[in-house]
This record gives C-alpha cells, sequence and structure tokens, in this order.
C-alpha cells in the first residue's frame, strides 16, 4: 500500500515557463503518491494569473514556507536556474525534508555544485531523461 505523502514541487517559475508542460506531468505522477501542494508551479498561465491576483511578495513568501514546513518530501525539477527554487532548496535541507533534484541529462547547462554536491541521507539528485522519473517517484514515495 503507497504512504500517502505531503510533497512540495518546487520549479522555476520567473522568466520564461520554457518547462511547463514537463512540470505539468511532474506533477500528475507526483499527485498519485499524496498531495501536491504547490500545483500552480506547473500551470503555465500561473505569472499572469498571479500578477491579476496582486500577491504580495511576502504573501508568497509566507505561504510557501508554511507548505514547506508542512511538507514531508520537496521534489525540485533544477534544469533552469532559478533563485526561489534554490532557497526553497535550502530552507528544506534546514527543515530535514527528504528532497530529491531532477536535472535532465540532456541538458546543456551544468549544475551548481552547490545542488549536485549536497547529496547525502536525505537529499538526492538525480540525473534524468523523463522516462526515468516513475522509478525515480516509485523508490522514494512508494
Ligand atoms: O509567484 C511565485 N510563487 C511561488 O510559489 N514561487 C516559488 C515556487 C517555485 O518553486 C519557486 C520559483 O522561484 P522563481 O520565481 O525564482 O523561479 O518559488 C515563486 C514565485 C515568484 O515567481
Amino acid at each position: 500500500m503507497t504512504e500517502k505523502h505531503t510533497i512540495y514541487f518546487a520549479g522555476r517559475i520567473t522568466g520564461r515557463r520554457k518547462y511547463a508542460d514537463l512540470y505539468q506531468r511532474i506533477v500528475e505522477q507526483l499527485k498519485t503518491y499524496g498531495k501536491v501542494l504547490t500545483e500552480h508551479v506547473a500551470n503555465p498561465t500561473f505569472e499572469a494569473d498571479e500578477d491579476n491576483a496582486g500577491l504580495t511578495d511576502v504573501f508568497i513568501h509566507d505561504r510557501d514556507m508554511d507548505w514547506l514546513y508542512e511538507c514531508d518530501v520537496i521534489v525540485a525539477e533544477v534544469t533552469q536556474k532559478s533563485l526561489g527554487v534554490g532557497y526553497e532548496i535550502g530552507r528544506a535541507v534546514a527543515l530535514n525534508k527528504h528532497v530529491i533534484c531532477l536535472f535532465r541529462s540532456d541538458s546543456e547547462k551544468r549544475l551548481s555544485p552547490m545542488v549536485a554536491g549536497a547529496v547525502g541521507e536525505n537529499f538526492f539528485v538525480y540525473n534524468y531523461k523523463e522516462d526515468q522519473l516513475p522509478e525515480i517517484f516509485a523508490k522514494h514515495l512508494k
């Protein structure tokens, strides 16, 4: 029987939403393992929605920190550089959360050593192809 998790999905929002479709496919898989607190990250029109909603920076930060406290696992798609995602990962480590970082192996970018080198008991980094995601999620979340 699959344990139900509370999952914080992190991915780049600011700037180009090149990976929004990928983020949506990841979130759909994560939802089979429990509750995803941050589904909005995978919403391709999110930036525009957020502008319309007029949320303040403090509101967004405090809401996301509450979700970080609440989650038991953070899954971060780190192929697209993002200050917000880096911050969330650091805060999650400080909270002793289970951290899974996903970096696309076909990317021509280099993952920061501050993430790639942080592997440990609760911190995992995968250079992945998309068809490997089901196996990765099953290993950590089943
Ligand atoms: O409006 C937002 N809402 C929000 O939840 N975030 C969080 C969730 C994402 O995992 C992360 C993205 O940060 P950034 O915007 O620096 O790419 O920060 C970030 C922003 C700022 O775009």
